[in-house]
Parts: C-alpha cells; structure tokens; sequence
C-alpha cells in the first residue's frame, strides 16, 4: 500500500516571490523525505502588520508563474478565506481537517526560526510538526535549533530577500535572475514598486 504524502508547507508573505524561494522549495522537495512541497500565501503576516504589499492575488499570481512548470510545487491560497492576521496554526489545523491522510512538515528559512517561540501556540506547533529550516545568511538561531522537531538542513546559503527585489525594481535596477523569468516579465508589466 502507498503510505500517505509527506508534505512541506513554506508559509509567506512572498511580496514577491524570488529565486531564494523556488530554490528552497525545490530542495526540500527533492533532497530531503518529502514528496512535495505546498507554498501557503499569507494575506497578512502577523509580524508584518502595517507594512505595505501588493495585494494577496497580486502576490498569488506571482507564486504560481514562478512554479508553473514544476511539478512538486504548488500554490495555495487556503488563507485568503481565513481571520487576519494568518496564523500558522489555524492553517495547519484546516489542511489537517482537509487532508487527513496527508503528513505536513512546517518549512521555514533560519531568520524567522528566532521568532517561531512567539508565534500562536509556539508550543503546540512544535510538538506536533516536524520543521525542517533552510540556512540563511547573517542568522544565528541555535537556541529553536536545540528543539528535537528542528532540523536544519545542509544546503547553499541564498542571498536573497524580497526586500532586496522591491529595493532594486524601485531604483530601477535588474531582477533578471533573482526572480523567475515569468515573474519579472509580470512585475515589470505591471509596474509594481516603480
Ligand atoms: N534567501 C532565503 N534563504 C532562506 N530562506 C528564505 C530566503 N528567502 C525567504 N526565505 C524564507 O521563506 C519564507 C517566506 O519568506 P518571505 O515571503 O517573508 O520572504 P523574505 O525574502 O524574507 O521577505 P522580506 O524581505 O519582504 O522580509 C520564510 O520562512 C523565509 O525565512
Ligand atoms: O502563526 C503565527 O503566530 C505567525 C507569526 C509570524 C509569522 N507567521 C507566518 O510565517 C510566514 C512568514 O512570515 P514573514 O513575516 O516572514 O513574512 C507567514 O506565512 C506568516 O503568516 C506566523
């Protein structure tokens, strides 16, 4: 019998999202034991409140142009129907209702692992999902590390951050390369953070 599908979910903001991203979903996907990865857009991070973003669709479409033509990653937009800000937890509780048969396993780049101990019911997430953590650069996160559901994985440090993307498109620099092909031609096209 096929045992049930493992799955990463990286929850974000991704306003917008950038090669750091796609590459961090693909190797999850592909070099450690999940079957596929799921990229949950956030329409409000309760971290983020007050900051501007381009609006939850806008973000949306972005995400699926990036992944369109791989096949282990997906786009949901499970939150846009949900209470603001999106809690992680209150996630993780639907897809479990929608999905009972599936395995989740909560994915995240190193800077936010400092934060997680301050997220809605830290506590709970913890001892009932496993986390696997890209590397990020300038981040020191041992103490989450020392968690047994924590589990850092060896992988290229990406230098790169949404910030960085809006920062550039608004002094008018190139983001060819450090976005998806489709996602610049979109994002040009539309004049976003011009
Ligand atoms: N270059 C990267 N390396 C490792 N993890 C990353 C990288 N970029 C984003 N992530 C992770 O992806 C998830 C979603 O990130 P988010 O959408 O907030 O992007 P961001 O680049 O951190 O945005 P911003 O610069 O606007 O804060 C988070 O878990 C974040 O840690
Ligand atoms: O559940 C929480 O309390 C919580 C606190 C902070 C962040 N998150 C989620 O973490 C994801 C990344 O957040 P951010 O602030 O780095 O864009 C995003 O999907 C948020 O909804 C979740």
């Amino acid at each position: 019998m096929k045992s049930a599908p493992k799955i990463g979910l990286l929850f974000g903001s991704f306003n917008p999202i950038h090669t750091g991203h796609v590459i961090l979903a693909h190797f999850m996907a592909t070099h450690t034991d999940l079957d596929a990865v799921w990229l949950v857009v956030s329409p409000q991070s309760p971290f983020k409140v007050g900051q501007e973003m381009l609006s939850e669709l806008e973000r949306f479409e972005l995400v699926k142009l990036a992944i369109q033509h791989n096949e282990q990653l997906r786009a949901l937009d499970i939150e846009f129907d949900m209470p603001k800000p999106s809690y992680t937890i209150d996630t993780l509780d639907e897809l479990h209702r929608r999905y009972p048969d599936h395995s989740f396993v909560l994915l995240m780049g190193e800077d936010n692992l400092p934060g997680l101990p301050r997220w809605k019911q830290a506590d709970r997430i913890l001892a009932e999902y496993a986390v696997y953590v890209y590397p990020r650069p300038g981040v020191d996160a041992t103490d989450v590390n020392a968690h047994p559901g924590v589990q850092v994985v060896e992988a290229p440090l990406l230098d790169i951050s949404a910030t960085f993307i809006r920062d550039c498109v608004h002094t008018g620099k190139s983001i060819r390369y450090l976005v998806p092909e489709a996602v610049e031609a979109q994002i040009l096209a539309k004049g976003f953070w011009r």
